[in-house]
């Protein structure tokens, strides 16, 4: 029979001058050592006060920087660039046949989590480029904040508007705030069309983000939106966040067509909101407890054989990453042999100087 031959849906390439980088990393640790054993060999027990002491202090600062040195050179020693081609993907599978992809987001309180903050991300998710009906997204909420459910009930209403306009104007990246934050620092669309519907669309996030923040100011859901939803009746025999029954509400899905299409009349994402039944006897196991709930959940729902999971303080930067990390599980070849993506993170608000390094570049770089 004919083989078959494939492109391979992911390129993985050697970064240029390791073996120059090996030389120079060997060194480094030959120098290490011998920092560590001249302080070894010097150590005096008995000496001057203090010195001692000093001694045995500076010891263990070498100790802690040499070893977290050495582990750093596992990101290091074999350097390797992973480049995904997804035009080759798109040209493989028609769209029907690609995977359904469950997303994942957590909170956990929405004082510090706020939910303005959470639905950016869950908007920066249901925008992605990738067939609707395919995409499932659900957020855990461990508060079972009726100010969350809320933010999601006006995301899912801001959602018929965000999805045509990010898939129109082909916006990146896909959190609202964070796209209209990049329009103060980069020109605003010449295009007159593309303006109005600009205006039209910030006025719109700007009024939901109100009442959000008002919600949360006022400390509850006004009566009068309460009366708007029946999902606001979860929360008639909620006693505490740490004691109450599971309450889930399916915001969005297909099979409620009326409620479920944007603007343009194209489907949305289905969209729930899932609060797991605790109780103060029984440890929650923080995020993982989520996720596992969440599986158990989505597998009623969707049953997605792809899992895709953010924290709800971050959110997508690329409306891409669905097919990027696709091009790794769906390759003939080694796909079978990958269990799981990682994405690296990056960091925004971080203070002027970085003097810490939380924007994490280099790491950045190096993934
Ligand atoms: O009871 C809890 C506690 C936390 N979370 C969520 O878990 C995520 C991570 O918690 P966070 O406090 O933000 O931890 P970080 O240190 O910022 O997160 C890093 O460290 C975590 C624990 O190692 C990983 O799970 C995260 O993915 C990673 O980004 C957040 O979305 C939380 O909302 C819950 O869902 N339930
Ligand atoms: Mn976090």
């Amino acid at each position: 029979m004919e083989k078959r031959e494939y492109y391979s849906l992911f390129e993985t390439t050697r970064a240029r001058g390791w073996f120059i980088y090996r030389v120079f990393a060997i060194f480094m640790f030959v120098a290490i050592c011998f920092i560590w054993f001249y302080r070894l060999s010097n150590i005096t027990i008995n000496g001057e006060d203090g010195k001692s002491w000093a001694w045995l202090g500076l010891f263990g600062a070498e100790l802690w920087f040499g070893l977290n040195w050495l582990f750093s050179q596992a990101l290091r020693w074999n350097l390797v660039f992973r480049k995904p081609f997804k035009t080759r993907l798109s040209q493989r599978y028609e769209e029907m046949n690609l995977p359904g992809v469950d997303i994942f987001v957590c909170t956990a309180d929405p004082d510090i989590e706020p939910p303005i903050t959470v639905i950016n991300t869950v908007l920066s998710v249901m925008a992605y480029d990738y067939p609707v009906e395919k995409l499932s997204v659900y957020l855990s909420d461990d508060a079972a904040s009726d100010i969350t459910f809320y933010a999601l009930l006006e995301a899912s209403t801001f959602a018929k508007h965000w999805l045509p306009f990010c898939k129109r104007f082909k916006v990146e990246p896909r959190s609202p705030a964070a796209y209209f934050n990049t329009l103060a620092s980069t020109t605003y669309p010449h295009d007159h069309n593309h303006a109005k519907h600009l205006e039209e669309i910030k006025k719109l996030y700007e009024n939901m983000k109100i009442r959000i923040e008002d919600a949360a100011t006022l400390g509850g859901v006004p009566k009068e939106t309460r009366s708007k939803h029946s999902g606001f009746s979860l929360w008639d025999s909620y006693t505490s966040r740490r004691d109450h029954d599971t309450m889930i509400q399916i915001l969005l899905h297909e099979k409620d067509p009326e409620n479920s299409k944007d603007v343009d009349g194209f489907n949305l994402p289905t969209l729930v909101y899932l609060a797991r039944e605790k109780r103060p006897q029984h440890r929650h196991n923080f995020k993982a407890g989520a996720m596992n709930a969440l599986i158990r959940v989505s597998s009623k729902i969707s049953n997605a054989k792809v899992i895709l999971n953010v924290d709800c303080d971050m959110y997508s930067n690329s409306s891409q990453s669905v097919k990027d990390a696709l091009c790794f599980f769906m390759d003939e070849d080694k796909g079978q042999e990958i269990a799981f993506v990682q994405f690296p993170q990056s960091f925004e608000n971080v203070t002027k100087n970085d003097l810490y390094g939380s924007a994490l570049k280099p790491v950045i770089e190096v993934s």
